[in-house]
């Protein structure tokens, strides 16, 4: 009986490694020992495969060349594997569901409306005005700034997709408390009975698209031209494929969803990084009393701004390549096929697994030290193993928006704050950068 996942995922040709216990495959080694599983694993097999993680046969690629073809190549077959869970709370239109042509216009849909012009006319200036307010007050009280960086990921974001302000709103109360729901429910185990995460997700789901069909429908009764994301979305215009309402809804959903985590763990990371290497905050500082100087008092941050905060974006790359913020994309297989020499069955999931390669001595020297100025050379943004932000036809298209949520809040943050460390707060780094008690700061005004 214990040999059984090795019996049944037997098949002649398959990449070398173990199946682990039945049902449960590996999946408490690989949670347990994280990253180190993975590298065990490679010293014993090599830099392709096999293991059962996560309830899913599974190969793991962490060979850099293979990893960047698995990306490329989408339409031999190769589509998001993403767990039951996230794709059933995040919508059947969600755009990690969907594949060919409903993902190349929904894809098209979410490009149009955060392409670098309506970043510069649109959002940037909502971002700005949010950013100010958001971290005002701070002074001289102890913060949590992973419960800050998670708010202003979400309020910021819901500013520029429907334009709702959390002082002026109790919408932005409750939207906040569903989504937080539906966030825990993608990642937790697909059990539908009442009191699991999922069930909690999964209700929370139905809320939004109740509280978003509201508002879709009160603005199709009031003729009102909005100019934020929804607004755009449901304008008619014939140079685009218009999306349904259950298109627009999941879209916004998407839209919330993969900015959240991501920005919200990027800038936790960089205060936490800046406060261990004050060097590195110096700079960060010069550039931005540079760009201060420059303007009237409350004058907003504008497109030029962001482009010259050279020093800010190496932070960022910088902090997302040394925490990981992302350990890799999934994704599986929908025909039987044959990759690196080996057999792979349909159905198995791929883990594009590309840690490693962020603490690679070739690509980085000294990988583990904190060095925002290795960056400054704009060339190792587009070398080809850098996948922080995705590859292929699936490239995070909301990278530069990303970059430019984080480089706002630290304009504020540093050039109105100083900090330090509460201390004793523990960091997780795997399998999700988190600290699970909060990470405390004491603020005082600069
Ligand atoms: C700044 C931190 C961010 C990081 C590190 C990041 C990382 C990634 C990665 C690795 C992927 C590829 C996923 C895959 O191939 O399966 C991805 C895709 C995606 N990202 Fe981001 N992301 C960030 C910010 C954002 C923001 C702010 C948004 C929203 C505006 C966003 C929206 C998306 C979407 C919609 C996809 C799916 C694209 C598709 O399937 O075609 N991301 N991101």
């Amino acid at each position: 009986l214990l040999r059984w996942n090795e019996v049944r995922y037997r098949k002649k040709g398959l990449p070398p490694g173990t199946m682990g216990w039945p049902l449960f495959g590996e999946t408490t080694e690989f949670l347990k020992q994280g990253p180190n599983f993975m590298k065990n694993q490679r010293a014993r097999y090599g830099s392709f495969f096999k293991s059962h993680i996560l309830g899913c046969p599974t190969i793991v690629s962490m060979d850099p060349e293979l990893n960047r073809y698995i990306l490329m190549n989408e339409a031999k077959g190769l589509v998001p594997g993403y767990p039951q869970s996230m794709l059933d709370i995040l919508g059947k239109c969600n755009i990690a569901a969907v594949h060919g042509s409903t993902h190349k216009y929904m894809r098209g849909a979410l490009l149009s409306i955060i392409s670098p012009t309506m970043i510069r006319d649109q959002i940037l200036p909502k971002i700005d005005e949010f950013m100010s307010d958001f971290l005002s007050n701070w002074d001289d009280k102890i913060i949590n700034i992973q419960e800050k960086t998670k708010e202003m990921a979400f309020l910021s974001s819901l500013k520029q997709i429907a334009g709702i302000d959390i002082e002026s709103s109790s919408l932005a109360d409750s939207f906040k408390t569903e989504f937080f729901k539906l966030v825990l429910g993608t990642i937790s185990l697909p059990i539908n009975l009442p009191g699991t995460n999922y069930h909690r997700g999964f209700q929370a789901r139905k809320n939004i698209i109740s509280i978003l069909s509201k508002v879709l429908e009160e603005r199709r009764e009031s003729n009102e031209t909005h100019k934020d994301m929804l607004g755009f979305l449901m304008a008619k215009d014939e140079n685009r494929h218009m999306l349904n309402d259950e298109e627009i809804i999941d879209l916004v959903i998407t839209l919330m969803y993969s900015g959240y985590e991501t920005v919200s763990t990027t800038s936790m990371m960089a205060v936490k990084y800046l406060h261990d290497h004050p060097k590195a905050l110096q700079e960060l500082r010069k550039e931005h009393l540079a760009i201060k100087e420059r303007k009237k008092p409350n004058e907003p941050i504008d497109s030029n701004d962001i482009k010259s905060m050279r020093f800010t974006r190496a932070v960022i790359f910088e902090t997302s390549r040394l925490a990981t913020i992302v350990n890799g994309v999934l994704r599986k297989t929908t025909q039987d096929m044959e990759l690196n020499g080996y057999f792979i069955p349909k159905g198995w999931r791929i883990y594009v697994y590309t840690r490693e390669i962020n603490y690679d001595p070739f690509l980085y020297a000294d990988p583990l030290t904190f060095n925002p100025w290795r960056w400054m050379d704009k060339s190792l943004e587009s070398q080809n193993y850098f996948l922080i932000f995705g590859g292929g036809t699936r490239l995070c298209p909301g990278k530069e928006l990303g970059i430019t949520e984080i480089s706002t809040f630290l304009h504020y943050f540093v050039t109105r704050y100083r900090w330090e460390e509460v201390g004793g707060d523990k960091l997780m780094k795997f399998p999700r950068v988190q600290a699970p008690n909060g990470l405390h700061i004491r603020v005082s005004s600069n």
